[in-house]
């Protein structure tokens, strides 16, 4: 097979000058989960093989649709059905000691809305550090990237309020917080205006004479030529390795867009057509289409491995003991989120006892009644308001693209799960201490039981309806979706919990099934209390079984949130 064109004879580099090295590089996309290398999907990337220099601006440029965000994901480590060998500062691309090394910009901005510029920045920011930096620090960093966007005096606009091109400079000044020695850009200057884009490539090639070392795609051909060196890509094979005025000379065009011409025509009438420089040397030899590197040579003569990371390695690398920090600033931001959005406070607060009210008025007539079933839907509630919430506000994340971000930075999979199970925790403790309070006062429900140990038990199922939401939410593409699971998930759990009809009185197979659904317990160990002035002994087993199927839900969410995506 043919080789990219190059000027040069490349002596391969020790993994220390580098900050990118591909052998043989293949990716598949569309691969089904669980599935590795060479499973399923479409070949998108066809044995890359190429090596990006520290301290450089490699531009990676070639047509829409060619490989370049899927070559970039391979190389932050988010892009499953990844083979051959690929080595990102010396290190494979799962390890996690990468994540505080490299910044990723995606394609589209990806920041959160309903935040500001600033807050955006210190919680990437809080989240970046090799320790836990001082509030201090993280704002002194946090103003730093903005001011090297253009964006300081933006600090305290929400990011939903800029203009695209401003929300895309946030999301770059996100990826350089991040990025201590690799910044991997994908077409960081879409929709910017000429003056700003030619500002951000000089900030570019100012951070790569610090020594950092940035890889950024671009579709654009005048990018290219600020490039250091150029990778052109054309459907997924490198069609050139260059510096750009070598690409030049090699091909004897006048400009980068007809030098692409030239190598992607094999005939070559583009070149011979072409505007020809003054300065620039004939052609060496007539330009040609060339394909995928040398795939079957190189791994073998450079004697590495064909598999890109073994799934051994990926499970070690992928574990991380909770970060209380990362936690914390997780759960921080969530509850800023939550705060901002007004309809849902009124949704968790005022919904539950508005509801309970309606009951009374219902079961005017039947005090017992609205006792029975009042106490159960004091529950009942927090589960279903807090499973709603929880599996939209995942899924957003996901597809404004804050989670393919996230999963870039060194936050664990476990610190994002515990930060939203606390935000979304202190969010049912205030819902069950208002919805209690208003049941007991101003509803006058009877409870015979000690009413902490009632506020704690809702609480704990509105935990339960977190964690179940996290979990659902991955089955979900679209907030329809995640509002279709409501039904099958929660509809029959509510018919046979026992609030509509008594245990006693459903018929034996749909007994044994209520006795299988969480909701069961949370409605048997409300009543209990509701009912006895104690704590019997069946609301701590009621309880022990909530608690256990939310720790269930929650170590299924974490395995269902993969790092990779297809
Ligand atoms: N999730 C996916 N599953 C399967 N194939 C995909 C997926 N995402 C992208 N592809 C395919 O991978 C190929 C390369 O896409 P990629 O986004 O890497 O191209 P690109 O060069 O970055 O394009 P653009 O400049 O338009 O962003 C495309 O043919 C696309 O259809």
């Amino acid at each position: 097979m043919a080789e990219p064109r190059t000027s040069e004879r490349r002596v391969p580099k020790a993994d220390d000058d580098l900050a990118v090295r591909a052998v043989d590089l293949h990716i598949r996309r569309g691969t089904s989960w669980g599935g590795h290398a060479g499973h399923g999907g479409q070949e998108i990337v066809h044995g890359l093989s190429f090596e990006v220099p520290r301290g450089s601006v490699t531009g990676v440029i070639g047509p829409s649709g060619c490989g370049k965000t899927t070559l970039m994901r391979a190389v932050v480590g988010i892009q499953r059905g990844v083979s051959g060998e690929l080595r990102v500062l010396g290190l494979d691309t799962c390890e996690i000691e990468l994540r505080r090394r490299v910044g990723y910009a995606t394609q589209t901005a990806s920041v959160y809305d309903d935040l500001t510029v600033d807050e955006n920045l210190r919680y990437f920011a809080a989240l970046s550090a090799d320790r836990v930096p001082s509030p201090a620090e993280i704002i002194r960093r946090a103003e730093r990237a903005a001011a090297g966007v253009g964006l300081a005096t933006e600090g305290r606009t929400p990011v939903g309020q800029l203009s695209g091109g401003q929300r895309s400079r946030v999301s770059l000044a996100a990826a350089i917080i991040g990025g201590h020695e690799l910044l991997v850009l994908d077409e960081p200057t879409v929709g910017l205006d000429p003056v700003l884009r030619r500002e951000l490539w000089d900030e570019f090639h100012r951070m790569a004479d610090r020594g950092l070392t940035l890889l950024v795609s671009s579709h654009v051909m005048d990018e290219a030529a600020r490039c250091d060196r150029l990778l052109l890509l054309r459907e997924g094979r490198l069609i050139a390795d260059e510096k750009p005025a070598d690409l030049l000379a090699l091909t004897g065009a006048g400009d980068l867009d007809h030098a692409f011409l030239c190598l992607v025509e094999s005939s070559a009438p583009a070149c011979a057509d072409s505007p020809v420089r003054g300065d620039a040397p004939p052609p060496r030899d007539s330009p040609r289409l060339v394909g995928a590197s040398r795939a079957s040579d190189a791994p073998a003569a450079l004697g590495v491995p064909r598999t890109h990371g073994t799934p051994e390695a990926r499970g070690r690398n992928t574990r991380q003991p909770l970060n209380l920090a990362r936690t914390s600033s997780t759960a921080l931001r969530v509850i800023r989120q939550m705060r901002r959005d007004r309809r849902t406070v009124l949704l968790v607060l005022v919904l539950p006892p508005t509801l309970l009210g309606l009951l009374q008025a219902i079961f005017a007539n039947s005090p017992t009644a609205f006792d029975r079933a009042g106490t159960g839907l004091l529950g009942v509630f927090p589960l279903m308001t807090m499973f709603f919430l929880t599996s939209v506000a995942m899924l957003r994340e996901r597809r404004s693209g804050t989670l393919e971000r996230l999963m870039t930075t060194p936050i664990g999979r476990g610190d994002l799960l515990a930060g939203y199970g606390i935000a979304f925790g202190l969010l049912a403790v205030v819902q069950a201490v208002v919805t209690t309070t208003t049941a007991v006062v101003l509803l006058d429900l009877h409870i015979a039981g000690p009413l902490p140990v009632l506020g704690l038990l809702a609480v704990l199922a509105a935990l339960f309806g977190t964690a179940l939401g996290l979990l659902t939410s991955a089955f979900a593409n679209s907030e329809f979706q995640a509002v279709q699971f409501l039904p099958p998930v929660l509809l029959p759990q509510f018919l046979l919990c026992g609030i509509l009809v008594a245990q006693s009185q459903l018929h034996p197979v749909l007994a044994t099934v209520s006795f299988l659904l969480p909701m069961t317990y949370v409605v048997d160990a409300l009543t209990r209390i509701g009912a006895s002035p104690g704590v019997p002994a069946l609301v701590v087993r009621d309880a022990l079984v909530i608690a256990a199927c939310t720790l269930v839900a929650l170590a299924l969410a974490a395995a269902t949130l993969r790092r990779q995506g297809p």
